[in-house]
């Protein structure tokens, strides 16, 4: 059976070694590319592109990962910034809300990690939280720079996050927004124990999974297990599938936020 081929989302760096030289770059952390590969996928990386390259690139695609990064502007979800919110990248954020709604448009498993997750529920109308010490009262969500925090989360029975054979466990995390305003179609299937939201799903959907923690950073292989497993199977074909759950969604993307 031919490996499935997984696209990763990955950034603009306006300045990376090179050999000799500093240049723009495409950058994902290696970590990614890895932990799929390990569960039996090939992977591309996503460099980003114009917004109407989405549905052709996704097309050629078994499985989309948006991957972790900058906090989303939050006018996409009708929101002032709080004061602690940003740096944000329209670029990446129009890109990846068109892989986004590709992925779901033609029922291409995407998985969504960190700030994939915050993204998609957005894209799903959802709103998010912008700075959780505000909520939450303390840090642990957030780690310091170049070092992930750990906290528990808890699967939800009944969900298919809950299905995977996942308790209780401790996981890599580094984030100061989550979910708010839960996106239309999108259950809620771990929270941590303070009650934050820390993974959703579309059980409409073939395969739609956010995690606000960091997969690609432990060693529980599941979720990529998952991921790849549900690549693996053939995609329905659109026209036969129910209303899609995201024609609600995206707040208006286009100026003034773009
Ligand atoms: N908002 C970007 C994803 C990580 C974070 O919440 O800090």
């Amino acid at each position: 059976m031919p490996k499935p081929l997984i696209g990763i989302s990955t950034y603009h760096e306006e300045s990376a070694r090179w050999g000799a030289w500093q240049q723009p770059a495409a950058l994902v952390p290696l970590n990614y590319p890895e932990y799929f590969r390990r569960a039996g996928a090939l992977t591309v990386l996503l460099p980003p592109d114009e917004p109407d390259a989405a549905v052709e690139t996704v097309e050629r695609l078994d499985a989309v990962v948006i991957a972790g990064g900058p906090d989303v502007r939050p006018q996409r979800y009708g929101a002032q910034p709080h004061p602690r919110s940003g740096p944000h990248n329209d670029a990446r954020d129009l890109w990846e809300i068109a892989l986004i709604e590709a992925a779901l448009a033609s029922n291409t498993p995407l998985l969504a990690i960190c700030r994939g997750m915050q993204l998609l529920n957005v894209v799903l109308g959802g709103t998010l939280i912008q700075h959780l010490p505000d909520v939450v009262g303390h840090g642990e969500h957030s780690g310091s720079p170049g070092a992930m925090a750990a906290h528990v989360v808890e699967p939800i029975p009944g969900t298919l996050f809950g299905s995977l054979g996942v308790e209780a466990y401790e996981v890599p995390t580094f984030h100061h927004q989550a979910v708010d305003r839960l996106g239309n179609g999108l259950v809620v299937c771990a929270r941590a124990r303070d009650g934050i939201v820390e993974a959703v799903e579309a059980p409409n959907e073939k395969f739609v999974l956010g995690v606000q923690w960091h997969p690609e950073a432990g060693r529980d292989t599941r979720v990529a297990d998952a991921l790849v497993a549900a690549a693996r199977r053939p995609h329905l074909v659109p026209a036969q599938r129910p209303e899609t759950l995201h024609a609600a969604a995206v707040a208006d993307t286009s100026s003034p936020v773009a």
